[in-house]
């Protein structure tokens, strides 16, 4: 049997690429099976509960009607449990039954600024992997992690292995890869540089289905639907999307035969995806938390929230995207249509979180493009804006649940809200802007939006 060894065992891997693998097996196609693990010691419950499942859990999946089906995933053969030295980890990589490395490490687990370097001065925690790694130890960011693992792959001789990355990050496959050359190239390791060059692939991929953070009521119905005490329940909509450049140095799965599109670019679908699905995402997690609401359906069905979402896409992504192979207006109306189902209950915590990785990634391309064509950005504006209102209140203490964003620097996102100019202040973040920071059009933009913004707020606030 061929091992597709993934790391970053969240509820995302088993709610899609784990789906497909168990739709090969159910198809009697038993070549390809999951063993997977963490690089960090998080999700510790969940991990111990598919341990004691063997592997196996129930996926809840919703239709746009609301209808529930439940089907019990038995792709993970394998769990590996979390330990520092990540020695089973290491070892599973490092096995050549294992033909490709799969990951989902977050949109912030990449460490790259607007030029695809690595952003050594913005976070420490990966000049200390890359200091741990010097010192014989194991990495814990997905470089550091995969430094150790192909390490220990070539000593092995255990052959080629295809990188294969389902982040949503724009060109993930090839924007990893350089992300995990530069890793080596400052570790100074020539022979593994060389090894990687010639061993591995690392295809780019659009990936799709939204899956919210399971809530305690998803095992309460797994049971009642199934009779089955789950642990490890995941769910997401019926809605499933991937589509994979095709190129795999060591054997692949059959996924055409379970619907996944092999193609030769993923480019204009990563685009769409990022652009009109994470991006308008983004802007209704954030505009519905300053309005109040828990869920993205509410903030989907608020009319001045739905049209901020609308117009971003319509005035400002689509131009930029265009000529394109996809029917963009009916992508944008089937995305709102799908974030506007109630049965998802997803939460505007989850969507909302990593803006300082999200920013550059999803939206700030759009600002570049349009000023790159002399274009107006008044409308994708307003989703930094959005944030920036949200950031304020987070600074105050008033955002009611935990803000998670691995790439923000909290000094200086105080610094941005106590500055006397806020905007302007927000404006010049690199981390968000890169070379844009600063720019009299993008400052003058915000400002304008961010005037919409706060009369938007004031609005709900006298409701
Ligand atoms: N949930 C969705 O709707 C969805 C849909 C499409 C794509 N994705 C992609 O999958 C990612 C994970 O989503 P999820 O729902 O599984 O989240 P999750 O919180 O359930 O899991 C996150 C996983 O990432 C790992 N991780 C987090 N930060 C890391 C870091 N800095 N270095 C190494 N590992 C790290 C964690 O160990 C965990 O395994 C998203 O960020 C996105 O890129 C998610
Ligand atoms: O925008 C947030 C994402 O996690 C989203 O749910 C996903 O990309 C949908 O495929």
């Amino acid at each position: 049997m061929n091992f597709i060894l993934h790391l970053g065992l969240g509820s995302f891997h088993r709610a899609h690429q784990a789906v497909y693998i168990h739709e090969l097996r159910q198809q009697g196609d038993l070549r390809w099976a999951i063993a997977g693990g963490n690089l960090r010691p998080d999700m510790a419950e969940t991990i111990h509960a598919l341990q004691a499942q063997g592997g196996r859990y129930t996926l809840e999946t919703v239709t746009p009607q609301g209808e529930r089906s439940y089907t019990r995933i038995e792709s993970i053969q394998r769990v590996i449990p979390y330990q520092d030295d990540l020695a089973p980890l290491i070892a599973t990589g490092a096995d050549p039954a294992t033909r490709i490395i799969s990951f989902t490490v977050t949109e912030a687990g990449y460490y790259l600024d607007a030029n695809n370097r690595l952003d050594w001065a913005t976070f420490p925690d990966l000049r200390a992997d890359l200091d741990a790694v010097k010192d014989g130890q194991a990495g814990h960011t997905l470089y550091g992690g995969l430094v150790s693992i192909l390490r220990a792959r070539m000593r092995a001789g255990a052959g080629p292995v295809t990188l294969m990355n389902c982040d949503n990050l724009r060109h993930n496959g090839e924007r990893s890869r350089g992300g995990l050359l530069q890793f080596i190239d400052a570790l100074g390791d020539g022979a593994l540089r060389a090894w990687v060059e010639t061993n591995t692939t690392s295809p780019n991929a659009m990936v799709d289905r939204i899956t919210p953070r399971p809530t305690p009521d998803v095992a309460e119905r797994v049971k009642a639907a199934t009779g089955w005490e789950d642990k490890a329940a995941v769910m997401g909509e019926s809605f499933i999307q991937w589509v994979i450049e095709d190129n795999f140095i060591a054997g692949r799965p059959e996924w055409e035969k379970v619907g996944v599109e092999m193609v030769n670019s993923v480019q204009a679908y990563e685009e769409a995806k990022i652009r009109l699905l994470n991006a308008t995402h983004s802007c209704i997690a954030w505009a519905g938390t300053l309005a109040g609401y828990r869920y993205i359906h509410e903030g989907t069905h608020d009319a001045a929230i739905r049209k901020m979402a609308f117009d971003y896409v319509t005035d400002d992504a689509i131009p930029v995207l265009l000529p394109c192979p996809i029917n963009l207006e009916q992508y944008r109306d089937v995305v709102l249509d799908r974030f506007g189902n109630p049965a998802i209950a997803d939460t505007n915590q989850r969507v909302a979180m990593d803006a300082f990785s999200k920013i550059p990634g999803m939206i700030a391309p759009t600002i570049r493009d349009q000023l790159a064509r002399g274009g107006s950005f008044d409308s994708v504006a307003m989703l930094p804006a959005l944030f920036l209102a949200y950031l304020q209140r987070w600074h105050a203490g008033q955002i009611p649940y935990t803000y998670q964003d691995q790439a923000m620097d909290p000094a200086a996102a105080q610094a941005i809200c106590e500055a006397a100019d806020p905007v302007a202040a927000y404006a010049a973040d690199t981390t968000l802007w890169g070379e844009m920071a600063g720019h009299t059009q993008l400052v003058e933009t915000l400002r304008k939006a961010f005037a919409r913004v706060q009369a938007f707020v004031a609005e709900r606030a006298g409701a």
